[in-house]
């Protein structure tokens, strides 16, 4: 960590910070006081990262609040060692918002305010400070006058230290004020002028220096840099530095310089010239020739200067401006209503439940745009898999570069980049994947939420949250409408929104956890047509001799399209499917060592991988049981499929899309592009290919093995393999041709197909809502889902059946075991049993699940239990995770 600002002597102090350290255990979870040191005082705020001492290191930590008085006797209490930035990385908002997901899913609070800061921070950083354009625009309309002497020391000094109740600083809403200030009083002042000036002529300088020449200016840095008059650039050792671009830039006047270029004759140079003025006098080297600017150069005409830009992942791009469509009936509905909910600025949830190809996308573009022309800011998030360039087009064409994109396929420097737009406020959108929730904004009005039953909006690893419900709570502290779209609503939002307006006794214990208004939009633009759907039974197939991979019906339909150069999306449904590596002659599967499960096989590097523990080896040519050479990989199945089209039908094109073919960066989007091109026949995939594509010539959709997720232990299956279903079938006859959907099962009678090829969500929604009921799943309960691990077998039985009994009397003393409305009860715990992986990195692991109904408070209930079996992790190594309204039941 590299000092910004030094310290002085500590008990000059008064104020205290409350920071929670980032030291992610159950026992440092809480807030620690330290003593704010006297040049830190005006840039100590809610937010801050500061370098703190913590028993014999500096750690880092966050500033959660200030007080005046501390339980701490003055000589143990400590002060902050050092600042990490000018402005803190974490609105005010942002730290509350981390202490309610702190409670909501049990984890520690620096576990949640990590997951906000951006990983390139949290490298070693170096911070400068620079002009902002306004400021520059200032000092060129008003030279700095004359008597200004190097050191900048004059004899208004005493005027940085008036005004300090004016200020208000450390307040966002006072910013108006702040400019305002600025304006009246800040800029008149000589000495303001030549604070600016001085970081004009030694920019980027680091505040540390700036104060040593202005001792007493730190009030009037910080309200330029609220202001955008300062500008703080971070300079990150190590990990990314700051982009710099070289520049070539004209010496002289543009009058002087239009005089030059008339009187060159060399073509090179007078061009360069041109395009130099043409580009206000200054253009990137990179866009000109460079042997013309260097004779340009030589003649003292030109200079190359270092500027360090944003990088930019689009930049390259270019998207066509769009203009917003008339809407129809259905889409201007539901426009009027987000309308005035969003004029309301008042906190509310929809579920806009609209079929594919209904228009979503156009009623959350025209939404934005009501949106910012309040001036307030808005989030887009949609599953990672679909942040394609078609999707970031819609929205990087209708609000150009007002939009940042979050991505995890940008380096982290571009990342990091995009993100600064966001809290230094140049852009007013933010798109992006499940963590672009924490994008730092300040007037959020608008969240909006696509093809919302993604799984993926779920983060698996601490802080086990769903974006869901942060969207939801974060709206709530920001007065913002959040809107949850998809043609499939996942069970939870659509039940939730069915008991919309039913109050809450009525609903009883089967109370949803949050109010959500629905929106429908049944049809599709212009009317056309959802495609017909057929279902294969693939026994009969068998029966009629048929052995292939391929259904009569589906060869047809491929024959015929390949015939007419139309286009055709094939996914495989790989949930079910093995990637791993079998021997034929004994039945041996590879297994990692350390793991009770099989080592997933990586075609690129032929390798062996455990998915869990990062364990990796060779993968085998020969059997280590018994040496046979038929060992081998069982595929994906799109390798498979692919081998069997190329033989069925010689010459024709696939993109094959999955897990290996699309590792590296920007593959993924480069296929989209070449089939969006024609450039191939077919494109197959897994998972990947079922989602927000809207391709023109797509007239056929195949699915090859529609069931393959229906037996999976998890009472989720018949939901997701509706959605897939329902998702891929979206993707035919989206334009003028007419589309068609051929789905191939061995269970064709299994409600969620049935449905499925119906596009009847409603149909499937009740009977799916139906049996959760009686099984008493989500969404008729909330579930907790604790695991237990420990090397030893014999004592983690022990404990866990003892932690389960524990938990079971806690439910009792809170009253809550009683049964309620007939024999269900409030709180029921199950378990324990092994987990569905029994043994990861040797350490053996069991489970139990916590479920609750009706007002129950599950966090709560769930962290006073894991409170009592502390000892059990001090006293034997038991561990202890807890997932909250878990998505995978492992
Ligand atoms: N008002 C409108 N007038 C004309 N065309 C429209 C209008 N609204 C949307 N469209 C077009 O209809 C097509 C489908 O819209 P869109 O992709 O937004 O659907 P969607 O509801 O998001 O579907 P999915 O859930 O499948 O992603 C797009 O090509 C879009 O440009
Ligand atoms: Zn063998
Ligand atoms: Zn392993």
């Amino acid at each position: 960590m590299k000092r910004c600002l030094s310290l002085t002597n500590p008990s000059d102090s008064v104020h205290i910070a409350r920071v929670i350290v980032d030291v992610p255990s159950k026992q440092t979870d809480r807030p620690f006081d330290y003593a704010i040191p006297r040049e830190m005082e005006p840039w100590i705020e809610i937010g801050s990262r500061v370098g703190v001492p913590f028993g014999p290191r500096t750690i880092q930590g966050i500033v959660i609040d200030r007080v005046n008085g501390t339980n701490i006797p003055s000589k143990k209490l400590k002060p902050i060692q050092q600042l990490l930035d000018l402005v803190p990385p974490l609105p005010p908002d942002l730290v509350r918002l981390a202490e309610w997901m702190s409670h909501q899913y049990v984890c520690t609070f620096t576990a949640a305010l990590q997951v906000m800061i951006p990983s390139a921070l949290k490298g070693r950083t170096e911070k400068a400070l620079r002009l902002g354009t306004e400021a520059l625009r200032l000092l060129d309309t008003q030279p700095v006058v004359d008597d200004w002497d190097e050191n900048g020391v004059g004899a208004d000094d005493s005027f940085w230290q008036q005004s300090d109740e004016e200020l208000e600083l450390g307040k966002w809403s006072g910013e108006q004020t702040l400019i305002g200030w600025l304006n009246r009083e800040l800029l008149h002042q000589p000495m303001y002028r030549r604070l600016l000036a001085y970081v004009q002529q030694h920019e980027p300088i680091t505040a540390e220096k700036l104060l040593q020449t202005f001792p007493y200016a730190a009030k009037a840095i910080r309200a330029s840099l609220y202001a955008g008059w300062l500008v703080e650039i971070e300079r990150i050792k190590d990990r990314i530095g700051v982009k710099k671009l070289k520049c070539v830039c004209l010496t002289m006047s543009e009058e002087e310089a239009l005089a030059f270029s008339a009187g060159l004759k060399a073509k090179r140079q007078q061009e360069t010239m041109e395009h130099l003025l043409a580009m206000n006098g200054e253009a990137p080297l990179k866009d000109l020739n460079a042997s013309a600017v260097k004779a340009l150069a030589d003649k003292g005409v030109v200079q190359i200067e270092d500027r360090e830009v944003l990088r930019d992942p689009y930049k390259e791009r270019h998207f066509k401006p769009t203009q917003p469509l008339p809407l129809t009936d259905e889409q201007a509905t539901v426009y009027s209503q987000l309308q005035e909910a969003l004029d309301r600025e008042k906190a509310k949830t929809f579920l806009l439940h609209g079929v594919t190809g209904s228009g979503k996308t156009e009623v959350y573009l025209q939404s934005i745009e009501r949106c910012l022309a309040s001036e307030r800011e808005a989030i887009v998030l949609v599953p990672e898999i679909s942040l394609t360039p078609q999707m970031v087009e819609r929205f990087k064409g209708r609000f150009g570069a007002k939009v940042a994109v979050l991505h995890s396929r940008l380096s982290q420097g571009e990342r990091y980049d995009e993100w600064r737009k966001i809290r230094e406020g140049s852009v007013s959108v933010a798109i992006g994947a499940r963590s672009a929730i924490f994008a730092p904004f300040r007037r959020i009005g608008l969240i909006i939420i696509d093809e919302e039953h993604e799984t993926s909006y779920k983060q698996e690893e601490t802080p086990k949250y769903h974006a869901r419900d942060v969207a939801i709570e974060r709206a709530v502290q920001h007065g913002a409408v959040v809107v949850l779209g998809s043609a499939t609503p996942s069970m939870e939002t659509y039940y939730a929104a069915k008991m919309h307006g039913y109050d809450a006794q009525a609903r009883g214990l089967e109370r949803p956890i949050w109010d959500v208004e629905l929106l429908e939009m049944p049809t599709r633009v212009a009317g056309r047509p959802l495609p017909p759907v057929t279902v294969v039974d693939m026994r009969e197939q068998l029966k009629i001799g048929n052995r292939s991979m391929f259904s009569a019906p589906l060869e047809e339909a491929l024959e015929d399209r390949l015939a007419k150069g139309e286009q055709v999306v094939l996914l495989l449904n790989r949930r079910g499917y093995s990637t791993f590596i079998m021997c034929r002659t004994c039945g041996y599967v590879a297994q990692c060592p350390e793991c009770d499960i099989s080592l997933t096989y990586h075609m690129k590097t032929e390798h062996l991988r455990c998915h869990y523990c990062g364990y990796t080896e060779r993968s085998p040519q020969t059997c280590p049981d018994c040496e046979s050479e038929h060992i081998r990989f069982f595929g994906t199945g799109t390798q498979r499929v692919e081998e069997q089209l190329a033989r069925r039908f010689p010459g024709i094109r696939v993109i094959r899309m999955d897990v290996d073919t699309t590792t590296e960066k920007g593959s993924h989007e480069k296929m989209l592009q070449q089939f969006r091109e024609r450039r191939a026949d077919v494109l197959l995939g897994t998972q990947m290919v079922a989602k927000g594509l809207d391709f023109p010539y797509v007239t056929l959709v195949g699915v090859i093995a529609a069931d393959s997720a229906l037996h999976m232990p998890d009472f989720r299956a018949a939901e997701k393999t509706f959605q897939l279903l329902t998702q891929v079938a979206g993707r035919a006859g989206r334009h003028h041709l007419p589309g068609e959907v051929v789905v191939q099962t061995y269970a064709p009678e299994h409600y969620s197909i049935v449905h499925a090829s119906g596009h009847d969500y409603k149909a499937f929604s009740s009977e799916e809502l139906r049996m959760r009921r009686a099984r008493l799943v989500p969404p008729f309960c909330r579930l907790a889902l604790l695991t237990m691990t420990h090397e030893e077998l014999p004592l983690l039985v022990r404990a866990a059946e003892n932690a389960v009994l524990r938990i079971k009397e806690i439910a009792e003393e809170w009253g809550l075991l009683k049964p309620l409305h007939g024999a269900v009860q409030a709180v029921d715990v199950f378990g324990p049993v092994a987990s569905p992986i029994p043994r990861i990195k040797n350490k053996y692991r069991f489970q139990c699940t916590i479920k609750c109904r009706g007002e129950v408070d599950l966090p709560s209930l769930v962290s006073a239990a894991l409170k009592t079996l502390e000892p059990m992790t001090r006293e034997q190594g038991v561990l202890f995770h807890v997932d909250v309204d878990p998505q995978m039941m492992m």
